[in-house]
């Protein structure tokens, strides 16, 4: 079987923790493919402003063009509200009865896990690989695997916060999402 590990997110930007997060578990887990999938309204926090979906899956597809091994996965943004992973794993599961799937998730989503919508229906669906995050703990009841990846103090809010403030985002972000916020003057208000 094909194994896929997705890496769901608002990436509102995507900046360079999640590459090295999806590229980690990639090799430390041995996968064939992550599958980057964006939301298209995360369950439990806001999306900023001045930023459509469409922006979103843009900088998304410039972040991980030209590794050979990440793809984007646009499922959710066909669906209206709230994007609950337990909806759209069973849709993705019936259409890729030969994959085996693979959820990643940072250590702040694993504190909120018992919160997830069906969170006992899901967790027999697919298999939860966590990774750590600086200020956020690692420990839950849940059968979670672990993979340790370096620490990466690196978050959406604070490209938002830089790039409000007119400070650099060079290296936090590829080079073409950095671009990609300049030309559309994203998260500048
Ligand atoms: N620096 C990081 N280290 C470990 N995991 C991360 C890191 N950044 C994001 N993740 C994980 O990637 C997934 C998608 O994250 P998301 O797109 O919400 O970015 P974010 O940086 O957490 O955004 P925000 O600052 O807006 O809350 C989540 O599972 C999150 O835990
Ligand atoms: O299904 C849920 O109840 C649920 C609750 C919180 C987060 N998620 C998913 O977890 C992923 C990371 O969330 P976020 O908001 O940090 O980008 C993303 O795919 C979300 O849709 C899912």
């Amino acid at each position: 079987m094909k194994k896929v590990g997705i890496l769901g997110g608002t990436f509102d930007p995507p900046h360079i923790g999640h590459l090295i997060i999806a590229n980690e578990v990639l090799h430390a887990k041995k996968l064939d493919e992550i599958w980057f999938m964006p939301n298209q309204e995360p369950p439990h926090k806001m999306k900023s402003g001045d930023v459509t979906n469409a922006h979103r899956v843009d900088m998304v597809q410039l972040s991980i063009e030209a590794h050979t091994s990440f793809r984007i996965q646009t499922i959710e943004m066909d669906r209206e509200g709230k994007s609950y992973t337990f909806d759209t794993m069973k849709l993705l599961e019936e259409a890729y009865p030969d994959i085996d799937f693979y959820f990643i998730i940072g250590a702040d989503m694993v504190e909120y896990l018992p919160k997830w919508y069906k969170i006992q229906e899901l967790l027999k669906m697919v298999q939860f690989i966590s990774v750590n995050r600086p200020k956020y703990e690692l420990e839950t009841d849940y059968p979670v695997q672990y993979v340790k990846v370096p620490d990466i103090n690196i978050s959406s809010s604070l490209i938002r916060e830089r790039v409000k403030a007119g400070e650099t985002i060079s290296f936090l972000v590829r080079d073409a999402v950095k671009r990609y916020i300049e030309e559309n003057r994203l998260y500048e208000a």
